[in-house]
């Protein structure tokens, strides 16, 4: 690798200084054409600004009201429409000129990072072509001055070396050689650093990034997206695409590159409201929240699957939150009654079941609910399941709810006609306030009926049957939503079905309390949506899954068929599954591909920990192996026995206000369990330490030293971690090396861990020599 770095009052050789002062004269050209850019953005956006203020203040001035005849109002509304289209189509262009400003106020800071030089095959001449976040045109608009990374041609600066290379086009692959391919480092409008690069892209940048500091966001890696990456961001063959790959090997940077390539790609039909992310918790939306502003997009809409499960769950209930779930199942014996139902729920099969349990409902099973119209039922359960079952069994369950609701609802434009003249209504008319007295009265009047007694008739009409609607409202909403079934009864019903009596009762017993588990949420929206229908998310096209491996196969089954247009992008690691089903080896990340459709990359290389850390780490896990440590030197982790929780918290202490004086960056002391987290911090605050400790709702870092559980440190990095406790008693369990590698796997430059007592089984012995004993 040729490399020429300068920084600040070093010296260039000679034939590297003629290059470094063209490179330089080049950079300062495109920034000042740039700026000229800018300027006359500036104006033409200042213009529109004006359009839009004028376009609001006199928008009603060219309109005609006219309301007389039907013509005049489709005149006027004509006219309302043709303003209002104006107006919006101002203002689109001006939210255009806007982020056309964002972005060359990047390309100003840092035009382009790299560049090669590419001869096309039966081409003589060579051309430079550099790559930056967007591209930028010269002032004729003719000659491409940076090319966006996203451009097909850009593509070889991530898959190719110098020498034999090729790039897609509409037309097939162009062929040629690239002859040089460098690198720079542009801050603030200037020249940094230099390199020329050969089989990967430089390292030596690379080992520059990732010795920084960690940041409470995440940062672009855009200029230095490395091959494998490039194969998951560019890749447009799979409906469902799987990312594996080790702790800190860029999936989650990768699949936030390949948001902002598919908004490029598509940009006609995509736009950042159609991608949806789906992170483990708030914490990590916030942490993922810049990359995409930061490359001048839009950000993607983010969710948790807790808050789309809670949105839907009916009034009054409660559902256990996944990191409680944890808890539980971290804190009790798993032997009971729930984790056999647990394993029933997350079990890959268990979808099937729940078809075929549906399939014979179709022909009887159905549960209904007794309808009631004040205190009173209306419509009984039998009744419903009489003229639901004479419906013929090869109409669609939904669709027969559907010919009910209609029913229903003739019925109940007859029972609101029967109960106008009764004694109740009398009675609720004379409850009513002045203001719907005085609206029903300016109503009759302005029907305009001269008789004085006509006006008290038709009054008193307008309020009964005002009374009654409001009154039928409820049930009205119940069949609109088809809440004439008893989902609740029949998804125990359906355990029962399946031989499971014991896990039915408990479930009942929760659903009783209205209280819902975590594992319980998939299943039952699921079987709820086979029996009434699906809602659509027609307009979300692509979803990712984060941290995948922690969904259920039904988890990811619901999503699927919740967006049934969308392609999905799962990313996850096997060894970092926090839940007790997932370690399991239930995770739908390890089975085999089902789907025709369906392409699985790994990837190898970890880059967020120095190597001696990734040294440590592998040997934690099975087919350890396989990871491949980035080359970025550091200290080897250290680790402590102490003899008791007093000297062990004390000593945990003491090493955090070592760290934190050595102003290392971000100290994270991870734990295992919330109830570890809380001591700690607890005593933290007691000493007088300004340290903050994590929970659920967390959505923010503060300050420099945090204390959290595992589980709500996924997907985020420390530069430097402290695993408390890493004990045999407290690590033992076959799934605790996996929570022990994921807390393990989120220092970037140095770790420590900690143990009350003997050290955890899974610090083996030939883990031994990767760390230093204190
Ligand atoms: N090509 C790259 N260039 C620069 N930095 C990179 C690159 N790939 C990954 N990184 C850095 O490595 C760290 C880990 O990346 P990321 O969080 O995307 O990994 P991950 O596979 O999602 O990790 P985890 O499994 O722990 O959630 C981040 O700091 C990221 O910026």
């Amino acid at each position: 690798m040729e490399l020429f770095f300068r920084t600040k009052g070093e010296l260039p050789v000679s034939q590297e200084h003629t290059d470094w002062e063209n490179e330089n004269e080049r950079l300062q050209a495109v920034i000042s054409h740039v700026q000229k850019k800018k300027e006359a953005l500036q104006g033409e956006s200042d213009e529109l600004k004006d359009d839009v203020i004028e376009l609001r203040r006199t928008f009603w001035d060219d309109v005609t009201v006219n309301l007389d005849e039907p013509d005049d109002v489709i005149e006027t509304q004509a006219s309302l429409k043709q303003r209002a289209e104006l107006l919006s189509e101002r203002e689109r262009s001006h939210g255009l000129l806007d982020q056309q400003k964002k972005t060359l106020n990047k390309l100003e800071e840092s035009p382009y990072f790299g560049r090669i030089d590419f001869t096309e095959d039966g081409e003589s001449e060579t051309e430079p072509i550099y790559i930056g976040i967007a591209s930028l045109m010269d002032e004729n608009d003719e000659e491409f001055l940076v090319y966006d990374w996203r451009a097909p041609i850009s593509s070889m600066y991530y898959d190719f070396a110098p020498g034999r290379a090729h790039y897609p086009t509409l037309d097939g692959d162009v062929e040629g050689e690239i002859t040089l391919k460098r690198q720079y480092i542009v801050r603030g409008g200037k020249l940094d650093g230099m390199f020329d690069t050969g089989l990967t892209i430089g390292d030596e940048l690379l080992q520059s990034l990732l010795g920084q500091q960690s940041s409470p966001q995440m940062k672009s890696i855009v200029a230095s997206i490395q091959r494998e990456q490039n194969q998951v961001i560019r890749n447009e063959r799979s409906k469902m695409l799987i990312v594996r790959g080790a702790a800190g090997s860029g999936k989650t940077s990768a699949a936030l590159q390949r948001v902002a390539y598919l908004l490029y790609k598509h940009r006609e039909k995509l736009n950042a409201g159609n991608m949806l992310l789906f992170s483990p918790n708030p914490l990590f939306t916030r942490y993922v929240s810049n990359v995409l502003p930061e490359l001048g997009e839009d950000n993607l809409q983010q969710s948790t699957l807790y808050h789309h499960f809670e949105k839907r769950l009916p009034n009054g209930w409660k559902l256990e939150s996944p990191h409680a779930h944890i808890e539980y199942f971290l804190s009790e014996q798993v032997e009971g009654i729930r984790s056999q139902g647990l394993s029933v729920k997350t079990e890959p099969r268990f979808i099937e079941h729940l078809h075929n349990y549906v399939d014979t409902l179709s022909h009887s099973g159905l549960i209904f609910k007794d309808l009631y119209f004040r205190g009173e039922v209306w419509v009984t359960k039998k009744q419903l399941q009489d003229y639901f079952y004479q419906m013929a069994s090869s109409m669609s369950i939904s669709d027969r709810l559907e010919a009910v609701a209609e029913w229903l609802m003739k019925m109940l434009q007859i029972t609101e006609r029967e109960e106008r003249p009764k004694a109740w209504v009398d009675e609720e008319m004379n409850l009513l306030d002045h203001e719907t007295y005085n609206r029903v009265f300016e109503k009759v009047r302005e029907n305009g009926d001269e008789e004085a007694f006509n006006e008290a008739v038709l009054e008193e009409g307008l309020l009964r049957k005002l009374v009654v609607r409001r009154k039928v409202k409820a049930l009205k909403k119940q069949i609109q939503a088809f809440d004439v079934l008893d989902v609740e009864a029949m998804y125990v019903q359906f355990f029962r079905w399946e031989g499971h009596k014991v896990i039915a009762e408990e479930i009942t017993y929760h659903f009783q309390k209205k209280e819902m588990h975590w594992e319980d949420a998939a299943p039952f929206f699921y079987f709820e949506d086979l029996l009434k229908g699906r809602p659509v998310y027609a307009d979300i096209r692509h979803i990712f899954i984060d941290e995948a491996q922690d969904y259920t196969t039904i988890q990811i089954r619901y999503l699927q068929h919740l967006f049934p247009s969308s392609r999905l992008t799962l990313l996850g690691d096997a060894n970092q599954a926090v839940h007790a089903h997932t370690s399991a080896g239930n995770a739908p990340l390890v089975e085999e591909p089902a789907e025709k459709e369906q392409e699985t990359i790994t990837l190898h290389r970890s880059y967020r920990s120095t190597q001696p850390i990734v040294e440590f780490t592998k040997q934690l896990v099975p087919n350890g192996e396989q990871i491949e440590a980035f080359e970025r030197p550091g200290p080897k982790p250290e680790m402590k026995q102490l003899e008791n929780e007093t000297q062990h918290d004390r000593y945990v202490g003491e090493l955090a206000k070592r760290l934190e004086e050595r102003e290392l960056g971000m100290v994270a002391i991870v734990t295992k369990t919330f109830a570890e987290s809380e001591e700690i911090w607890e005593q933290l605050t007691r000493a007088g330490r300004d340290a903050q400790l994590i929970h659920e709702q967390t959505s923010e870092f503060k300050g420099a030293l945090l204390v959290l559980p595992v589980y709500l440190a996924k997907g985020i990095e420390f530069d430097a971690v402290i695993a408390s406790d890493a004990s045999a008693s407290n690590y033992h369990l076959e799934r605790d090396r996996y929570l022990l590698y994921t807390a393990c796997t989120r220092a970037m430059h140095e770790l420590y861990l900690c143990a009350n007592g003997e050290l955890s089984p899974f610090i083996a012995d030939n883990v031994r020599k990767q760390y230093v004993q204190e």
